[in-house]
């Protein structure tokens, strides 16, 4: 491939130099502009593969001058030169289209990091099917699936922090996995972590890492998820589960794109995507004061709404098909064709539901379905969807009574099966607000949905 080229515009002929070098070290070609006209005038003659301008310039704003580019040139990445500690002004670009932002005085290594960044999403190292080579995949042919896809491949084009919000289930955690592996951190690693599963007390060591003796028990140096994450993305699910001390951390390890270990004197810088995601109203959040509005403010940029599986029933067929298919995979058929067959009553019963868990919902269905169908035919009543609307059906005074020929063990399943599922219908299929409602931790109630086949 040819040498990359960029064009750089600042009116500071010292922040140009700069950048001119640094980028010649990397083997790109920077051609600089001084005001948004010169600038212009370039991008007509040349062929540009980065853009870096700063935010204000002496005949125009940044911001303009982004829109002119994402209009005239939408293939190049653009990314913003801000003042110093200004969020505002970071998050206004990110809106406006920006690739990401660097903010002055301009550190090295995360203008480095950047470039590379930008430069990998020339042709060659795009990946080239939708997954991005990790099989993941978003099913749905309803015209909001079709929104989402579309979205997700803009999305991956650059660095802005996306904030995925949905019932549970809907599949946020997938729409994350997309976003990176279409992007150019695609070969970089995906760490994903449940904000709400980490003890209060270990969150800062969890997200950040520590030094050996920082604390009892940090019996050695330890990496953080953010490091874990480096050049790629770090998805924070149930953001809204952190506690206050680790979103004043995290705000700051967004805006310096740094961490500091738990007892370590220095900063690490780190190349990281955030993606958060959360089932919960995080405006309702900010207001009844649980979450920091400059935190939401910095990771909600961009918001990506799953679609609840209720408004879309016309996926429901296709979800169903390939859910059977993957289980019979699973379950060692070894072909794509499943041996199951929904009837079309069964279909229709599946498109009334309401779904509160969502395609996790629909996938539980199907898999206790698959074990509890005579043959290769699933009925209605194999579906057990009844269940799953009445809440009364499932309160511990409608379990079954004890009989004569029922062992006890048996008994007591049934009762602890139906208040995890009450509980999980309650709570939307939120696992970690089900378990704090059933008093128990979320490893606790993970253990037992696997011991009673619920998963
Ligand atoms: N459109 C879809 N196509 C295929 N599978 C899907 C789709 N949406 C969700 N799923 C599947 O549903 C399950 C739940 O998805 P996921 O974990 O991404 O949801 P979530 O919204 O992050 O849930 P939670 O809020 O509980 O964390 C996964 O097995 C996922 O593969």
């Amino acid at each position: 491939m040819s040498k990359a080229q960029a064009l750089v515009v600042d009116d500071e002929t010292d922040i140009l130099d700069l950048i001119k070098i640094t980028l010649g070290r990397m083997d790109v070609q920077a051609s600089t502009a001084l005001t948004v006209a010169d600038a212009k005038r370039q991008l007509q003659r040349g062929r540009f593969d980065l853009c870096l301008t700063d935010m204000n310039l002496p005949d125009g704003s940044g911001i303009d001058f982004l829109q002119h580019l994402s209009e005239r040139y939408p293939s190049i990445p653009v990314a913003m030169i801000t003042a110093h500690g200004s969020t505002e002004s970071a998050v206004a670009a990110m809106k406006a289209g920006a690739f990401d932002f660097v903010a002055k005085p301009v550190d090295l290594k995360l203008l480095r990091n950047l470039v590379e960044s930008a430069l990998k999403l020339r042709g060659a190292a795009a990946p080239s099917d939708e997954a991005g080579g990790s099989g993941v995949r978003l099913l749905g042919d309803s015209p909001a699936m079709e929104q989402i896809r579309h979205l997700i491949a803009k999305l991956a084009r650059n660095q802005a922090p996306v904030f995925v919000t949905g019932e549970s289930g809907t599949g946020k955690e997938l729409a994350a996995r997309l976003i990176h592996a279409q992007g150019p951190r695609h070969e970089g690693p995906f760490v994903a972590v449940n904000c709400g599963a980490i003890p209060q007390e270990l969150v800062e060591s969890e997200l950040f890492g520590h030094r050996k003796g920082s604390f009892t028990g940090a019996v050695g140096d330890k990496e953080g998820l953010f490091q874990a994450a480096e050049g790629g993305t770090l998805f924070l699910d149930e953001v809204a589960d952190l506690p206050l001390l680790a979103q004043v951390k995290l705000l700051r390890a967004i805006q310096e794109k740094s961490v500091r270990p738990v007892g370590a004197q220095q900063e690490v810088p780190v190349n990281v995507r955030i993606i958060s995601a959360s089932h919960r109203d995080l405006n309702a959040e900010v207001e009844q004061g649980n979450f920091r509005q400059d935190l939401f403010y910095r990771i909600n940029v961009i918001e990506l709404r799953m679609p609840a599986l209720r408004e879309r029933p016309e996926d429901i067929a296709l979800l169903a098909e390939q859910i059977l298919s993957r289980l019979s995979q699973a379950q060692g058929s070894g072909t794509n064709a499943s041996p199951w067959r929904l009837t079309a009553k069964a279909i229709e019963a599946l498109k009334r539901h309401p779904f509160p868990g969502n395609v996790r919902e629909l996938e539980n269905a199907l898999e206790r379905a698959t074990a509890l169908a005579d043959g290769d035919v699933i009925e209605v009543e194999d579906l057990y969807l009844a269940k799953c609307e009445s809440k009364q059906a499932r309160a511990p005074s409608a379990s079954p009574g004890l009989d004569d020929s029922q062992p006890l063990e048996d008994y007591l399943s049934e009762v602890e099966k139906q208040a995890i599922l009450s509980a999980l219908d309650e709570t939307h299929w939120n696992r970690t607000a089900a378990a704090r409602k059933l008093g128990m931790t979320l490893r606790s109630l993970r253990y037992r949905l696997a011991k009673l086949g619920i998963e």
